[in-house]
């Protein structure tokens, strides 16, 4: 039996096939585990210039004011949150839309709060509460945010909360799904990305950006345990693997 997290990015969402839910049915038929963390970093840009908040990312991370973060809930658990489950839903998959403070589903800490005001990174994962998911056939849609213990909302980069649930759930493939087949390099999509080859990209500014966080969100779950991350646009190819 598999256990699969799949990442869907912003510009991914509204790309979805009906060839993608046909898969993810085939995989739950062989008894397969799947998860969904889901982004929507253009919707959250897109109701930020509309309320005239600054959009600014560093290196691929929002920095986030209580204002942002107000838009932030609202673009990514009014929007695009269920939007998602109604996608499921319409192609005959029953999902859960969860955040944060589903059951108390993700705890995290302020990454560092001068530079990114409310992002963070997630500590605790209530597994429990997914694997039961699991058993009743639903499809958890979880959205990038965390609470800390003081019960403050925070920011989550997707790419970081869908690398740290792969790891708590001790999942065998994390896909990242993008708008992008991989990750290209003059002009090539490589099919392996070693971490050697990966920094020196990053100094040539070949991997810039939205790549930035998946690259390294993607190192940092190989190490604890996840078996590969693809970076692709679709569950039918791997596209650019990153593995041990
Ligand atoms: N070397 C690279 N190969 C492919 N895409 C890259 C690379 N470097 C930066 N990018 C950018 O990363 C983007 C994907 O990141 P992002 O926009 O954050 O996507 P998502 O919303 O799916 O997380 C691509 O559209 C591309 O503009
Ligand atoms: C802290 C931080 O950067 N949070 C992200 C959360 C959404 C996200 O990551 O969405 P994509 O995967 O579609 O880019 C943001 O505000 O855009």
């Amino acid at each position: 039996m598999k256990n699969i997290l799949i990442k869907i990015g912003g510009n991914a969402a509204s790309q979805l096939t009906p060839a993608f839910f046909e898969t993810i049915k085939h995989w739950q038929k062989n008894n397969y585990n799947i998860t969904i963390v889901h982004g929507g970093g253009d919707s959250i840009s897109t109701l930020m210039t509309q309320l005239n908040e600054p959009v600014v990312k560093i290196d691929g991370i929002r920095q986030t004011t209580p204002t942002g973060l107000a838009i932030t809930k609202m673009a990514l658990l009014g929007q695009v949150q269920p939007d998602l489950v109604e996608a499921f839903r319409h192609h005959g998959l029953s999902a859960i839309g969860l955040n944060a403070e589903s059951n108390q589903l993700l705890t995290g800490h302020y990454i560092n709060q001068e530079v990114f005001g409310l992002v963070g990174q997630i500590d605790q994962v209530n597994t429990q509460l997914i694997q039961s998911l699991w058993q009743q056939n639903l499809i958890p849609i979880i959205a990038p945010l965390a609470i800390t213990n003081q019960g403050q909302w925070l920011n989550v980069n997707a790419d970081s909360a869908a690398t740290t649930v792969a790891k708590f759930l001790k999942s065998d493939e994390l896909y990242l799904l993008t708008d992008v087949s991989g990750i290209e390099v003059h002009g090539n999509i490589l099919q392996q990305l070693t971490p050697q080859r990966a920094i020196e990209l990053q100094t040539e500014s070949v991997i810039h950006g939205g790549m930035l966080p998946k690259v390294n969100s993607a190192f940092s779950a190989v190490k604890n345990g996840v078996n590969a991350v693809h970076i692709t646009n679709t569950i039918a190819s791997h596209g650019t693997t990153i593995s041990m």
